[in-house]
């Protein structure tokens, strides 16, 4: 049995009621679940887990992702469903790095259809996410406008300058600490990439992938001078291992500890914390995707 668990705000979409009744008609016993409220996708993924389904397709943007993936890991590993994913978000940032059909029909099909293949699990202190976290400025400003990211690192120096201005910008100090490496770091951007995108589309970690094991991480520091904003965002190009603004780096394991909590999302769902440690679970979860994913290295079960 499969068990679809829809976000309610798409529940009634025209689109998706077809390409249900179509995959039933084609002889697939899929279930419907609805969300209602924050905590439901989660729920019922754990649920489908404990009545025996074999796979979960989260029916939503990446915040119903990020919930059904809690949820299923909250079972023990050999009861846990494979998952699939239907993106009916407005970012989708995860479908589109895998290289997932957008249309209703075509990625419900793919989602039900498509080889299992094992995928990392990245849980920062008890919340897991799938794709990425980011924390600091970008954070902030992500979580109060879908293109703030993008505006950020992509935009012209007037529209960072006025995002700075309008969002009271200060740096966030703290002590990063992760295999290999350990450092204070005055923090403006945090990404920790399982994978690639983030922010609707701003690719923060390119070369991340999600049966490695590891996090793809990129620090950027707080600059002091329009000047050092200039080189941040040169130095950004290039992706420097260790630059003056700019560090890239993978761990299997961070941790950071700061003065104030600091403003992160997982996923792009919103949360603060002061101090907190990331580990990755290898191949935690069983995701559906296609044999020529660019962010899987492994070859399809
Ligand atoms: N019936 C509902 N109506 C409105 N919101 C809901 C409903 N059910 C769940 N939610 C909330 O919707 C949010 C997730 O929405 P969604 O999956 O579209 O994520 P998103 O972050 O907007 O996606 P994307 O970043 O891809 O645009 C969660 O916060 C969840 O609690």
């Amino acid at each position: 049995m499969t068990r679809l668990i829809l976000n309610g705000k798409a529940a009634q979409w025209p689109a998706v009621r077809e390409a249900v009744f179509a995959c039933r008609r084609a002889g697939t016993e899929l279930d419907v679940a609805v969300t209602w409220e924050p905590g439901d996708a989660a729920r019922w993924a754990e649920r489908a887990g404990g009545a025996g389904a074999g796979r979960v397709i989260a029916a939503g943007g990446d915040g119903t992702v990020n919930e059904v993936v809690n949820g299923l890991m909250r079972l023990p590993a050999g009861r846990r469903p494979g998952l699939g994913i239907l993106p009916l978000g407005s970012a989708n940032d995860l479908a589109h790095a895998l290289g997932l059909p957008l249309t209703p029909r075509a990625a419900l099909e793919a989602a039900l259809t498509q080889a299992l293949r094992p995928v990392d699990v990245p849980r920062l202190g008890d919340r897991h996410f799938l794709n990425m976290a980011t924390g600091g400025f970008g954070a902030e400003i992500t979580t109060s406008t879908p293109k703030g990211l993008k505006r950020l690192l992509g935009g012209g120096a007037y529209s960072l300058i006025g995002a700075l201005k309008a969002w009271q910008y200060r740096p966030y100090p703290g002590r990063l600490r992760w295999e290999g490496g350990e450092r204070e770091a005055s923090l403006f951007v945090l990404a920790l990439g399982n994978g690639t995108r983030s922010g609707g589309g701003q690719r923060l970690t390119p070369s991340a992938c999600m049966d490695d094991g590891l996090l793809d991480v990129l620090v950027l520091r707080d600059f002091a001078s329009l000047r050092e904003m200039w080189a941040m965002r040169r130095e950004l190009q290039r992706r420097p291992a260790r630059g003056r603004f700019v560090e890239t780096f993978r761990t299997p394991w961070l941790s950071f500890e700061g003065r104030d909590p600091l403003p992160l999302t997982l996923d792009g769902e919103p949360c603060r914390r002061r101090a907190f440690d990331v580990e990755v679970a290898p191949g935690a979860l069983a995701l559906a995707a296609p044999a020529d994913c660019p962010l899987l290295a492994g070859a399809p079960a």
